[in-house]
């Protein structure tokens, strides 16, 4: 009969067979020829004293990234195709590509979200934000961490972010539209605001937005025409940490997630396996030989899952290996 993603199991596969000369890993994307696109912080680092009390970015001095933060990377040997985004973003975040294969990028320096061209000359088509001026109105944000696209309607959905507690939707040209905070919790029944909402996935099977609300350790789903609360995911398992979630379409409709590292280190640091309705955990995986330290984003290709980890600068390749062939070898 038909394998099921219960008779697979994802295994770390040597990737990629250079080094990519990688900064600080924060976002993962792919694109419409699937192929990787990396979002990374080059010499730049995130660290206790970047920003000031009233969140605002302290290292401007050193100017913006002069390396490529933005590397389109190919999947089978992890060559750099094309490399972009100089002299641009201070501190890069999140990553999304629309089915234009345009970026949609966060920069938490800057406080800011753009859209920019794909095709690796870098045009600005949409700036959203005031540069460096965090604030919690419809023209600004404070560290925002994602964005997600609604390929149906063209909609865009930013989390924000490390200093906010809301997601915000805009029209594809960038206009305000709605915007929302945490969904009531399935236990209390109180509304536990977001406590950095860090990473989004659409559901386009359900036209649903799915947020990683990362210091909660759980994972909540909003219909995205109205930002009616769907759902809430909260495993043990996470450990109480949620980092990254994304989502494969499709029938079984598989939903990704990793998680960071828990107080006292209860929980290990692992990627994981859902099936998006059920919300059961098929399988869950990590590297073989080192731990993870900070895995930061998650994104599904063509032929596996890649997961971009922070702090040890790095981005790890798992592919789908049969459950039976390791039980025969
Ligand atoms: O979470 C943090 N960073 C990461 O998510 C990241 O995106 O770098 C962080 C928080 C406080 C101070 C310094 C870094």
């Amino acid at each position: 009969g038909s394998l099921s993603a219960a008779d697979f199991h994802l295994e770390q596969v040597s990737w990629p067979l250079t080094s990519l000369q990688l900064g600080q890993v924060s976002g993962l994307a792919y694109n419409t020829h699937s192929y990787l696109v990396v979002f990374h912080r080059g010499d730049h680092r995130w660290g206790a004293n970047s920003f000031n009390l009233q969140e605002r970015y302290q290292e401007r001095f050193l100017g913006p990234i002069q390396q490529s933060t933005i590397l389109v990377v190919d999947p089978d040997v992890g060559a750099v195709m094309k490399a972009s985004g100089r002299n641009m973003f201070y501190l890069p975040h999140g990553i999304t590509t629309d089915k234009d294969n345009n970026y949609w990028l966060t920069d938490v320096a800057l406080h800011q979200v753009f859209k920019v061209s794909g095709n690796g000359r870098d045009r600005i088509l949409v700036a959203l934000g005031e540069a460096f001026v965090p604030g919690s109105d419809s023209g600004h944000f404070c560290k925002p961490t994602d964005v997600a696209v609604d390929s149906k309607t063209g909609n865009v959905f930013v989390s924000d972010g490390y200093c906010n507690a809301r997601i915000l939707k805009f029209s594809p040209e960038g206009k305000y539209l709605n915007e929302w905070g945490a969904g009531s919790a399935s236990d209390s029944g109180r509304r536990i605001p977001f406590q950095i909402p860090h990473s989004l996935a659409f559901i386009p099977d359900r036209q649903e937005l799915c947020v990683a609300d990362r210091e909660n350790g759980r994972i909540q789903c909003f219909i995205a025409e109205t930002g009616e609360f769907v759902k809430e995911i909260k495993k043990e398992e996470f450990g109480g940490k949620v980092f990254a979630i994304t989502y494969s379409p499709g029938g079984d409709g598989l939903l990704y997630a990793v998680n960071g590292v828990s107080p006292h280190h209860s929980a290990p640091v692992r990627g994981f396996v859902m099936n998006y309705y059920s919300t059961g955990i098929l399988d869950t995986f990590q590297p073989e030989k080192k731990e993870f330290q900070m895995p930061h984003d998650i994104v599904e290709s063509i032929d596996g899952v890649y997961v971009g980890d922070l702090d040890s600068r790095q981005i790890y390749k798992f592919t789908l290996e049969s459950k039976e062939r390791g039980v025969r070898s």
